[in-house]
């Protein structure tokens, strides 16, 4: 790999894992969960990282960059590379075009999170659709706890609201779910919901 492509790509993902932290320690007040048992959680959490390239095409609208599906992470941090939009979330059942914003990051809640936080967070689902003139660029990068972690309701939440709503898992046996499957909505989630 080229040493400035390495290099760079070393600082913005050792800077990224940083804001994630942050969050982690913003979240765990915002949802009165202990601050220390979320960071226990994350503690050399893993990171991988993605680099999307979207080619235009002529027949954009037959066609999708990337099929609607929720990221089976904890937390997502995107970074619309160049300003061609192309990222879609979906809410209400329907789709919203977020457009680039220079120098933002986009934080999206992933699947893991949603088990731990009892559905208090919602992992969003999105796509990213293609542009008939131009190439887009999208950089994601994925964190999650170390493999041997076992996703499950932080307590706290499951004492306040009265019952646990998702299955335990350990955090490898969720991701071998998610690459097993197609990309497709929420369905890997789906299946960890627990029933009455
Ligand atoms: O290209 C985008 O904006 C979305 C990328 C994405 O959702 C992903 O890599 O999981
Ligand atoms: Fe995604």
């Amino acid at each position: 790999m080229h040493t400035y492509y390495r290099n760079t790509l070393d600082t913005y993902t050792s800077m990224v894992a940083r804001v994630v932290d942050c969050l982690y320690g913003l979240m765990a007040k915002d949802l009165g969960v202990n601050t220390q048992d979320m960071l226990n959680i994350f503690s050399g959490q893993l990171q991988s990282i993605r680099i999307n390239y979207y080619p235009p095409c002529k027949q954009a609208n037959k066609v999708l960059g990337l099929s609607p599906h929720s990221d089976g992470d904890a937390l997502t941090v995107l970074l619309q590379a160049n300003d061609v939009h192309g990222l879609q979330i979906r809410k209400n059942n329907k789709w919203f075009l977020i457009k680039p914003k220079a120098g933002a990051l986009i934080i999206n809640i992933g699947d893991m999170m949603e088990i731990m936080t009892n559905g208090r967070y919602k992992s969003i689902e999105h796509r990213a659709i293609i542009n008939m003139e131009e190439e887009r660029l999208s950089i994601a990068a994925f964190h999650s706890p170390r493999l041997d972690v076992v996703l499950r309701p932080f307590p706290e939440l499951v004492n306040s609201d009265g019952r646990e709503f998702y299955k335990a898992i350990t955090n490898k046996e969720y991701l071998r779910k998610c690459f097993s499957g197609q990309l497709n909505g929420k369905n890997a989630l789906e299946s960890m919901k627990l029933r009455k």
